[in-house]
This record gives C-alpha cells, structure tokens and sequence, in this order.
C-alpha cells in the first residue's frame, strides 16, 4: 500500500494562527515567566515556532512520551521515554503538543506534572481532534481543531515520514 498526501491546513494559515496564539499567550503571562515543555518528537517544529513569537522571558524543557509508536492508533499504554531536566515547582508551566486525538498521552502526562506542583500548568496544542476524545482534557490555547482523520506534517508523523512537511496534510491510501 502507499499513500498520497493533501493538504489541509497551509503554512500560510500556520503561522498566522500561531502568532495569534502567541500574542494571546504573551498577554497572558504579561509579567510572569513562562517554563514551556516540548512533548517530543511531533511537538518540536511547533515549539520553535511559537516560542519565538512570544514576547514573555521563556525557559524550555522537553519531555518524550510514546503511546503510538509506528501506528495510527493510541495503545493506551504511555511510556516515557525521556523525562524532563528541570524541577517544575513554582514555575508557571506551558505544555505544547502537536496534537490531541484520545487524550490519553495528554491525560497521563497532566497527572504526572501536577504531582510535581507547578505554580500553573496549562497546554497548548496546535490541532486538537474533539471527536476522537476518550480522555477529557482542557485546553487552554488551541491553534485548529480538526475532524476525525490521520494527518501527518509540521511535526507529525507516518511511521517516522512527513514530520519536515511545512504544512498539515491528510494520508490517503492508495493500492
Ligand atoms: O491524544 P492521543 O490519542 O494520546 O494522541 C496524541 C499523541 O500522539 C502523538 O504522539 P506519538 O506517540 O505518535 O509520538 P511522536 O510525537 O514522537 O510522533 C502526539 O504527538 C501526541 O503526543
Ligand atoms: N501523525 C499523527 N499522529 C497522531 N497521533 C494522534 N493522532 C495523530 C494523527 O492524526 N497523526
């Protein structure tokens, strides 16, 4: 089988949504410090790009978790694979994801880093899939909510491809 893929969200409309969000993030925060956690690998590119267009003093962090490995389902199971470097007690915690889809990652690793007592922890995603949800999660900041399909670019993968993609598109299967 190999797949086609579409185009569903441009870079154009990427970045100007996401510095609307970052200027709504910077408002936010006014006077505060920002602690922003990376959840690797699919987070990465939107990360960089977000975090450069906020105007509050920033310090990352990054965490890798996996629930899906190469396939296109969530197994239910989170494994961290590398865990954060730095303490989060007091500090005002941004987490950033590429996606939401079950909830499942988000909603392991949320319990895990309230228990390490932030001053704050909120997280921002760059798409969120509403239909696919198992695990209820709020979400402060979300760039686009999408429908119920496997996408891959802007950090997101088919089995490691399309991550370097500059924009969203949808997989097509194809004999
Ligand atoms: O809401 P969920 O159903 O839990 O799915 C969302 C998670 O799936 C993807 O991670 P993945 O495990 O594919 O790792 P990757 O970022 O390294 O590709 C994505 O980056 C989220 O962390
Ligand atoms: N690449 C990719 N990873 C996901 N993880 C959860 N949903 C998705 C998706 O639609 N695409």
């Amino acid at each position: 089988m190999s797949e086609k893929i579409r185009e569903l969200i441009s870079e154009e409309k990427i970045d100007a949504r996401i510095r609307e969000v970052a200027e709504r993030i910077s408002r936010d925060y006014a006077g505060k410090k920002l602690h922003m956690i990376c959840v690797l690998k699919g987070g990465v590119f939107f990360m960089c790009e977000l975090s450069k267009r906020i105007t509050v003093p920033v310090s990352l962090d990054f965490m890798s978790v996996s629930s899906y490995g190469n396939e296109m389902n969530s197994s239910g199971v989170v494994k961290i694979i590398k865990d954060l470097d730095e303490p989060l007690e007091g500090k005002d915690v941004l987490i950033v994801e590429d996606i939401i889809d079950s909830g499942r990652t988000l909603g392991y690793l949320m319990d895990i880093l309230e228990k390490r007592h932030p001053a704050s922890l909120k997280l921002c995603t760059l798409l969120d899939k509403p239909e696919r949800r198992v695990v209820d999660i709020q979400t402060q900041y979300c760039c686009f909510e999408i429908p119920d399909q496997f996408v891959v670019g802007y950090g997101l993968d088919y089995a490691q491809k399309y991550r370097n993609l500059p924009y969203i598109g949808v997989v097509d299967f194809e004999d």
